[in-house]
């Protein structure tokens, strides 16, 4: 974006949160939606066209970002007890909201709308974003679910040391005839990962095993058989029982997606729209300073049909269970 749509953007968020003493951002989610109607035209443009496209990797740059920024909060909680950095989380919802609609999941970060992504102490080696010296390996947000998201939004704060966000797009790897094939049946289980507290005493730092938690059963490759999507976590994805056909498929496709990723460096300032059935994402590793200082993003996932969430929950909210 120019300094001009910058400038704009900005002004957009400002008159809103000073009509809103309180911010409650899946109360507001609404109007955000319709605020977004001003933004600039040309940002509009480009986003709905990058939609349009079903473009795997959006990036708009410039997008404000407070210049007397408080110092990194050392977890989300904290972030959440603060409300640290309201208008980057509008921002991101603002730009968002033109590629689809922000939702949330009831038991991840509290049921927040938009999360905090910053290393935490103890997380070093987790398989959640709190991690930081173990890679995040490439994966589908929430491949457990199937009204996960079209769209995960990181918008970046800070990154001092240039960490990269790991891309891989589907259409970069040509998986051998047998290999697709088998992918594209339901031979595989998808499992929550840790940042979801499924099940009775299933912490992030207590993790239940893979087998006790609820699970989908569907493929690995799905939809447009000319460009097809993409559905794979290798940490959370598991063959049926006995299937050794659909293991080994399930090795070379995450052998493949990794030889294919290619490196996103964030800077302050940027967003990235990962589409998540295009797609899938990670995070290289860093060492964490805990100093304030560290590398910190909003995220929100955004879905392009709220009602299929509605019905999956009965319900007309933006939070998933
Ligand atoms: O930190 C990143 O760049 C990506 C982390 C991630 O996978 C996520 O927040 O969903
Ligand atoms: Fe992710």
């Amino acid at each position: 974006m120019s300094d001009e749509e910058k400038d704009q953007v900005a002004a957009v968020a400002d008159e809103f949160l000073a009509a809103r003493p309180v911010w409650a951002p899946l109360e507001y989610a609404d109007r955000v939606r319709t605020e977004a109607e001003r933004l600039p035209v040309g940002v509009r443009r480009f986003l709905v066209s990058s939609r349009a496209a079903e473009d795997a990797v959006i990036v708009l740059g410039n997008l404000p970002v407070d210049e007397d920024l408080v110092p990194t909060p050392p977890s989300w909680q904290v972030a959440e007890k603060e409300e640290s950095a309201i208008r980057e989380e509008l921002v991101l919802m603002l730009v968002g909201s033109v590629l689809g609609e922000p939702f949330g999941w009831v038991n991840q970060q509290n049921g927040r709308l938009v999360h905090d992504v910053c290393p935490s102490r103890g997380q070093e080696n987790s398989l959640t974003s709190a991690s930081s010296r173990q890679q995040l390996t490439l994966h589908t947000e929430d491949v457990f679910h199937s009204c996960r998201g079209d769209y995960v939004a990181l918008m970046c704060l800070r990154n001092p040391d240039a960490v990269g966000t790991t891309v891989a797009l589907v259409e970069s790897v040509d998986f051998p005839e047998p290999v697709r094939r088998v992918l594209h049946q339901d031979r595989f289980r998808f499992f929550p990962d840790d940042s979801h507290h499924v099940v009775p005493q299933h912490t992030t730092e207590n993790p239940s095993a893979l087998e006790d938690r609820p699970h989908e059963v569907a493929s690995v490759l799905f939809g447009p058989e000319e460009s097809p999507y993409l559905r794979i976590d290798a940490d959370f994805t598991e063959a049926m029982p006995g299937d050794t056909e659909a293991e080994a498929a399930l090795e070379t496709a995450a052998e493949l997606l990794a030889a294919a990723a290619e490196r996103v460096v964030l800077s302050p300032g940027d967003a990235v729209f990962v589409d998540n059935h295009r797609a899938v994402h990670g995070r290289d590793t860093f060492t964490p300073r805990y100093d304030g200082t560290d590398r910190w993003l909003k995220r929100t996932s955004l879905v392009r049909d709220l009602r299929r969430t509605y019905v999956r929950t009965k319900s007309r909210s933006r939070l998933l269970g």
